[in-house]
């Protein structure tokens, strides 16, 4: 056993609890070193509500470390190494990345250093499920069949107390540290692994059961909100997985599977994260111009006139969260309805999610566009009213965030037909008539 020094480098993995990653770095025998390096080609593009999560969790995990969390900024192509230099040691252990850019960047430091990767943050790993000839899945349900087969390893036993940690005060000659930096803006959430643990504990407690049958009703507060504490790591899926039994285990299970069939995906076909999947797609006919642009400022304040859309859009830029049911229903909208790119949808969604993903996000949006890998077909358009009076029945969810519909009672807030109050905008297309031309843009492209 080596007694020279590790450095355990946390990325999306901001937890001391089942991190296999902190395992390893300490049964390498050596002290650790924990670091955190703030990469500016993250943070810029992230969004104040990302930016606002990452330094809150940031600032929770230096706690939990007694404040041994050495927090440096810059490139991390040279920070890494002059960290690993600095302190004198063999191998930076990390949880492996495999976003486009992670990889990317990953690349550049294991050349320069012995770059160690133990599990990563999904329940099993990208590339590891495929098809018996090797071929990557691009569909879900068979994915899904093969991930239950494949199983995952049991929650790693870490805490605080697995490694004796280094003080990075006692640390010289690397780059400068720097205090975990915060946002003006604050997401209306409890940060940190402690939060999540608790917030996890709340859900299995009270909602759980009812996940199932209720998952798709935005007007009941009925789905975990574990995806931002899943964003960076606060809690692993396998915690979630190791705790979950009876009715709610299957319908949950699902949806986790989703997260890592999505980051399957983009693994397989980085390109996927910011073109069409299906390259049939490339040709179809799409709006731009100084009229599209109205359309999309509409669409991203939430006066489109179609309230069910409307509620979602102000509750992404209020909460920095949205339903998944009216994900989809907006993200449609955008799509069929106005004839917009999917990439503009989602990018304002990274710019306002605390939990944006570029792989969930992406894929999401091109599921919901038809363009994506067994996405919901091109032909089937959400009508958007009719879709609040199955998912929001008594309307309560379109009141919560459209006050100039409470007045209206019940389900009557979703089609209006007794009229709109004043300060309540016309519908800004005519959804019949534009279904119409989806069906028609896409019959142009099919083969
Ligand atoms: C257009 C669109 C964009 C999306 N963008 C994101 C995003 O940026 N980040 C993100 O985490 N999720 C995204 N999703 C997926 C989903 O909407 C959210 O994960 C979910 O709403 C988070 O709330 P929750 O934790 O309460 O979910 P729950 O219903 O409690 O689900 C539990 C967990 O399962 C995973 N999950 C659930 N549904 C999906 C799904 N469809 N795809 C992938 N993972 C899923 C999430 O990690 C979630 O936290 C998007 C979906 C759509 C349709």
């Amino acid at each position: 056993m080596s007694t020279a020094p590790t450095v355990l480098w946390f990325r999306r993995d901001l937890r001391l609890g089942d991190h296999p990653a902190l395992a390893h770095a300490a049964e390498a025998g050596g002290d650790v070193l924990a670091l955190f390096v703030l990469d500016p080609a993250l943070l810029d593009p992230a969004g104040a509500a990302r930016r606002d999560v990452l330094y809150r969790a940031l600032g929770s995990l230096d706690e939990a470390l007694d404040g041994r969390l050495l927090v440096v900024k810059g490139d991390p192509g040279t920070a890494v190494p002059k960290v690993a230099k600095a302190v004198g040691a063999e191998a930076v252990h990390a949880s492996e990345d495999f976003g486009p850019y992670g990889r990317r960047r990953d690349e550049q430091v294991g050349e320069k250093v012995d770059l160690v990767f133990t599990g990563s943050p999904y329940t099993v790993s990208p590339g590891r499920i495929t098809k018996d000839d090797g071929d990557p899945f691009k569909v879900f349900t068979p994915f899904y069949k093969r991930w239950q087969e494949h199983g995952w390893r049991d929650p790693a036993d870490t805490s605080a107390s697995t490694a004796s940690w280094i003080d990075p005060g006692d640390v010289s000659g690397g780059p400068r540290r720097v205090k975990v930096p915060s946002e003006k803006h604050h997401v209306d959430a409890e940060i940190g692994e402690k939060e999540a643990l608790s917030a996890w504990k709340d859900f299995v407690d009270d909602r759980a059961s009812g996940y199932g049958d209720e998952r798709n009703r935005p007007d009941l507060d009925s789905t975990s909100r574990m995806s931002v504490y899943l964003k960076y790591g606060m809690i692993h899926p396998r915690t979630l997985l190791a705790d979950l039994k009876g009715k709610a285990a299957e319908p949950y299970r699902r949806e986790l599977c989703f997260r890592d069939f999505y980051a399957d995906v983009l693994f397989q076909r980085p390109d996927s994260a910011r073109e069409n999947y299906d390259k049939r797609f490339d040709k179809i006919e799409l709006d731009s111009g100084k009229h599209a642009d109205e359309l999309f400022d509409a669409w991203c304040e939430g006066r489109t006139g179609f309230p069910i859309v409307d509620a979602g859009m102000r509750q992404l830029v209020s909460e920095n969260w949205m339903h998944n049911r009216v994900r989809m229903i907006v993200a449609s909208f955008l799509v069929k309805d106005l004839h917009l790119p999917w990439w503009r949808g989602a990018r304002f969604f990274l710019q306002h999610l605390m939990d944006g993903d570029i792989a969930s996000n992406q894929h999401g949006w091109q599921w919901t566009a038809g363009t994506g890998t067994d996405a919901s077909p091109y032909f089937r358009v959400f009508n958007p009213t009719t879709q609040g009076e199955k998912f929001d029945p008594q309307g309560d969810y379109v009141r919560r965030w459209v006050p100039e519909l409470r007045g209206v009672e019940g389900k009557a807030v979703h089609a209006l037909k007794d009229g709109r109050p004043e300060d309540y905008p016309e519908p800004i297309v005519d959804h019949k008539h534009e279904r119409e031309e989806a069906l028609r843009r896409f019959a142009a492209i099919k083969d």
